[in-house]
């Protein structure tokens, strides 16, 4: 017998808060987050983020202090981005190969700090360390090269790993890094090394504060499109994620969030590997900057899009407004 009126009232169950609990679906909890944290130098610094009220960069001893605070607020993990200063930068990003670059100094303060009490994500691109703000090597006509990125890539990647990464993210969507960056791990030590892909990165405008906290933002030469994908494509990102688990990716991240939790779902329902989205920094100011404009509840409307990604099939979330949802969980 198929359901109908009035043997079945759907509301019954809305009816008190009790039962909405014993039917809700999906939960959310401070281990599904991972919190995305801007380093700079210094010492004790915070510099806030014009484009990212609430976010900050932090200098390598206030990170330490805001991993402890992620561990005491049930945070599995988070994810480091270095402001790397302008005398730094060049057109082949060496400094990224750096041993006592920001981020290995970082890492290795959270991991004096914290320990195994945390992990920690590094971003694999050039983009934080080149004077034109692409994500790898540009050649004469101003392409970005795949198959020399991927070299510089995997050499970024065993700097971090020497540093103590707990999880390697190539972000830069060069073909084959995935393989050669595995390769490079299972070669020189890391066999337990965690690779989550950003596998299904789209060429979005969502990105605009990141490259202000980066510093690559002004310093960018043309757009992404040739190497990020095209937002009107949906098949292609399964072909991205199918490639990257078959190159060695542990779990796979899906970068915008929100306007992409089909592409989530596509690739929850079609693969065995956990789905991570990527809340980006654009997000993070819609959101902030709407709610400051009274069209709504901060808290609410945040609560109510991260429990959209778990919906989706997500098994996480990076996003900027992890502490902000952790403490909002934890009561
Ligand atoms: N490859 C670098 C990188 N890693 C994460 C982001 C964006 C994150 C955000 O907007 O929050 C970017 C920017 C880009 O691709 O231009
Ligand atoms: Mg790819």
């Amino acid at each position: 017998m198929s359901r109908s009126y009035p043997n079945t009232r759907l509301r019954r169950s809305r009816a008190s808060a009790w039962s909405r609990a014993m039917v809700r679906e999906n939960v959310l909890t401070p281990a599904d987050l991972i919190w995305p944290l801007f380093v700079t130098d210094g010492k004790g610094v915070e510099d806030p983020v014009a484009s990212l009220p609430g976010v900050s960069r932090w200098s390598v001893d206030n990170i330490a202090a805001r991993a402890k605070e992620a561990v005491q607020l049930g945070i599995p993990c988070i994810a480091l981005f270095p402001q790397t200063q302008l005398n730094l930068r060049s057109e082949d990003g060496a400094e990224a190969l750096n041993p006592d670059n920001l981020i290995c100094r970082a890492v290795r303060a959270v991991k004096d700090a914290c320990g195994d009490d945390i992990g920690v994500l590094t971003d694999v691109a050039l983009d934080p360390y080149t004077s034109h703000g692409q994500d790898g090597l540009v050649n004469a006509a101003g392409y970005v090269v795949n198959d020399d990125t991927v070299a510089v890539l995997v050499d970024q990647a065993i700097n971090q790993a020497e540093a103590g990464a707990d999880i390697i993210a190539p972000s830069d969507m060069m073909d084959g890094r995935v393989h050669a960056i595995r390769m490079a791990m299972e070669m020189n030590g890391h066999p337990n090394m965690q690779i989550m892909a950003y596998a299904a990165k789209y060429a979005s405008a969502f990105y605009g504060p990141f490259r202000d906290a980066v510093g690559s933002g002004g310093r960018l030469v043309g757009d992404k499109k040739t190497y990020q994908m095209d937002p009107a494509n949906g098949d292609e990102a399964l072909a991205e994620v199918a490639l990257d688990i078959a190159e060695g990716a542990d779990s796979v991240m899906v970068k915008p969030g929100l306007a992409y939790l089909d592409i989530i779902w596509r690739v929850r329902q079609r693969f065995e590997v956990p789905v991570y989205a990527y809340q980006v920094s654009g997000e993070y100011a819609l959101l902030e900057a709407g709610a400051t404009a009274g069209a709504g509840d901060r808290d609410a409307l945040l609560m109510e899009k991260l429990i959209a990604f778990k919906r989706a099939g997500c098994s996480g979330i990076l996003t900027y407004h992890a502490p902000v949802a952790a403490r909002l969980l934890n009561g």
